[in-house]
């Protein structure tokens, strides 16, 4: 299952955004994994469902099907620890830096209200700046990666000299276990000196920061954006970085609750909520619940939660949905069920790498596939598409 870091300094709400992207894939019957263990669970991104449009009643096995819309599994990993100086194995130290490595993409949870200063402590709100805290979570991996590298550099200049070596297979070997491949690291050589001999500190630190920019994207949560404080340094943060969804943690876990209850209507994701039970409801929590539809709901869209989930998997992963079937005329798997398996496939695949991540044997085995929509073979460099619902034929 496709992984996602959630990370950030104490007391920024990591663990509030956490629980609250997580705890609803745990209400859903028949769903096979929730906690995984303590700092890994479930969660979900959301992508339409091909049923309504082929008008057919699916029964998803991998993922689940709410009205048309699709709830794929991704695992979320809950990594504590960023403290100044965590490369230099502080606070938790390499440990954190070696769970983060683990997840293909990462959200970088930030306290867009400004109420934690640099190690997390609490402040007046408003007076840190919250723009300070992103570069600082790059600042400790990049230095972290530049410690491997640097370590034991001239003697593995001497060897690639002697021995004739890729100098890019010889970083990839040094970050074995960091989920960087050889074509990341190929990529981000070619922007610095092809001179590896002359590689000053700055050359390695380029090197690092365009291997992070390409293998370990980055979403900002700019978390607490209901305080009044946050508003402007959310657009200050926008102004600056790509990927920044502004979000409020705690009025999603206020309304997951509320809906719970059964006080309000409330799917998360959603960009508004419908009272039930306003006579069971105090003043106070009617208010609150007023704040949040006002201040988060209406001027953001929604409480973050989602959409941040979501634009992970789908903007910065460049992910997408495609359903393998056995009959390609009746959208089926061995077993009759109809659409079962929602696939995350990154975009530009095609056919025989879906088959390898269906099954290694479908892989092994893969001869061709079969647009099920269009009843058609389709070539073996065919792009899959969003949604393609694809029959693989193997050998015997
Ligand atoms: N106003 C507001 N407060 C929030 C929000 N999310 C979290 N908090 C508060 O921020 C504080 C820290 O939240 P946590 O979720 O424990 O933060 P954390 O980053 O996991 O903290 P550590 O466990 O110390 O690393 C708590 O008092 C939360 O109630 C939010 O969206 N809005």
């Amino acid at each position: 299952m496709l992984q996602i870091a959630v990370t950030g300094k104490p007391n920024v709400g990591k663990s509030s955004f956490f629980n609250s992207a997580t705890s609803s894939s745990v209400e859903m019957a028949n769903y096979p994994f929730t906690t995984i263990d303590a700092n890994k669970a479930v969660a979900h991104v959301i992508s339409e469902c091909p049923c309504k449009e082929l008008n057919v009643t699916c029964n998803p096995r991998n993922s689940i099907c709410i009205d048309g819309k699709r709830l794929l599994p991704v695992e979320l990993i809950d990594v504590a620890g960023l403290v100044p100086g965590a490369h230099e194995g502080k606070g938790l130290g390499n440990q954190f830096l070696d769970d983060l490595m683990q997840a293909k993409v990462l959200i970088h949870v930030i306290d867009a209200s400004g109420s934690t200063d640099a190690e997390g402590q609490s402040v007046e709100a408003g007076s840190h700046d919250p723009l300070d805290d992103i570069e600082f979570l790059e600042d400790e991996i990049v230095m972290w990666m530049y410690g491997i590298l640097n370590r034991n550099w001239v003697r593995l200049v001497r060897k690639i000299e002697a021995e004739k070596l890729d100098i890019a297979k010889v970083i990839f070997d040094q970050l074995s276990g960091t989920g960087i491949t050889l074509e990341d690291i190929i990529e981000a050589k070619r922007k610095v000196n092809p001179d590896y001999t002359k590689w000053e500190k700055e050359d390695f630190m380029e090197l690092i920061r365009n291997i992070l920019h390409i293998a370990k994207p980055m979403l900002i949560v700019a978390n607490k954006a209901d305080l009044p404080t946050a508003e402007e340094n959310i657009k200050r943060m926008q102004e600056k970085y790509p990927y920044v969804i502004p979000a409020s943690a705690e009025s999603e876990i206020a309304l997951v609750k509320a809906a719970e209850a059964g006080l309000i209507s409330y799917t998360p994701g959603d960009s508004d909520f419908e009272i039930l039970e306003k006579d069971k409801l105090s003043d106070n929590q009617l208010k609150a619940l007023e704040y949040i539809k006002v201040n988060i709901l209406e001027k953001y869209g929604g409480t973050g939660i989602q959409t941040a989930l979501n634009e992970a998997i789908f903007g910065l992963l460049n992910m997408i949905v495609v359903y393998p079937v056995q009959d390609e005329h009746k959208y089926t798997d061995q077993k009759g069920n109809v659409l079962p398996d929602g696939i995350l496939v990154p975009k530009g695949a095609v056919p025989k790498e879906l088959a390898y991540l269906v099954h290694s044997d479908i892989g092994d085995n893969f001869m061709h596939a079969v647009d099920a929509r269009k009843n058609m073979r389709i070539a073996a460099d065919y792009e899959l598409q969003d949604k393609d619902v694809i029959s693989i034929v193997t050998r015997g």
